[in-house]
């Protein structure tokens, strides 16, 4: 079984020295007891939790960075669901990294889904050797298994649910690109912890920093914001500036 939001953190999928997606994900954060920065005006009218990720004895020998990595989760009234990253370098040197929230979408049936926000873009083709494409159709759907990464992509996407009758909005910032993820039938065959039909309700939309990966120098932070939301169909690309 699957789902949740995963951080990929400090590398996306297998391109790097890391196991696959990096080692955050499988870490037991820590509460943040200190979260500094948050603006005093970003807790109102929401439910939030500050977590704190740093290196353990056994990253730095994997991955010799010094960092500090603080999240916060937040669940506004509205229903809004906010997630805010930030990567601090508390080393002597610069360190590079990759990121993303590996979000799982439940959707009534993959066929029935489409994503607007990345038509015309460049996007490069896991199941191509990442070769780059351009998008040439009208909303992105899907009749096969689809692992993209579609680059400089704007702020606001909107995942459309038309058996529903729902609409997911992504908004982001500090997250260039959007990786595109269902695994269809062979693949789901092939992943234990997966059933073989589950593809069919579910959809990876990931905000995310893959193809330029994230420099910081020492002293230096890095923001990355996602939030989500839910509206009906009826509600749609006029009102989200797509
Ligand atoms: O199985 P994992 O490590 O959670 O990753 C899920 C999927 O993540 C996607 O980003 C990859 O393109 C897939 O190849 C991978 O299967």
């Amino acid at each position: 079984m699957r789902g949740g939001i995963p951080i990929c953190f400090p590398q996306f999928g297998n391109c790097g020295s890391l196991e696959q997606h990096g080692f955050a994900r499988n870490k037991v954060w820590a509460i943040d007891d200190n979260p500094q920065l948050h603006p005093p005006n970003d807790s109102h009218g929401k439910s939030f939790i500050d977590l704190l990720l740093k290196p353990s004895e056994d990253d730095l020998k994997c991955w010799p960075h010094s960092f500090e990595f603080r999240l916060r989760v937040s669940l506004a009234t509205s229903g809004y669901l906010t997630m805010t990253s930030r990567v601090r370098n508390v080393n002597g040197k610069p360190f590079s990294f990759s990121f993303a929230y590996h979000t799982y979408f439940l959707v009534s049936d993959i066929s029935e889904v489409r994503i607007e926000g990345l038509e015309t873009l460049d996007y490069l083709d896991n199941l191509f050797e990442r070769k780059r494409f351009t998008e040439q159709g009208d909303a992105i759907t899907f009749e096969s298994e689809v692992s993209r990464l579609y680059l400089s992509s704007p702020n606001v996407i909107a995942v459309l649910d038309h058996e529903k009758k729902r609409t997911y909005v992504i908004r982001k910032e500090g997250l260039p690109d959007v990786f595109v993820w269902n695994p269809w039938e062979k693949k789901s065959k092939s992943m234990v912890d997966f059933g073989d039909e589950e593809y069919k309700q579910m959809l990876c939309v990931d905000g995310a920093a893959i193809e330029k990966p994230i420099t910081l120098k020492p002293g230096e932070e890095w923001t990355g914001r996602l939030q989500l939301s839910v509206v009906p169909s009826s509600f749609c690309s006029e009102h989200l500036d797509l």
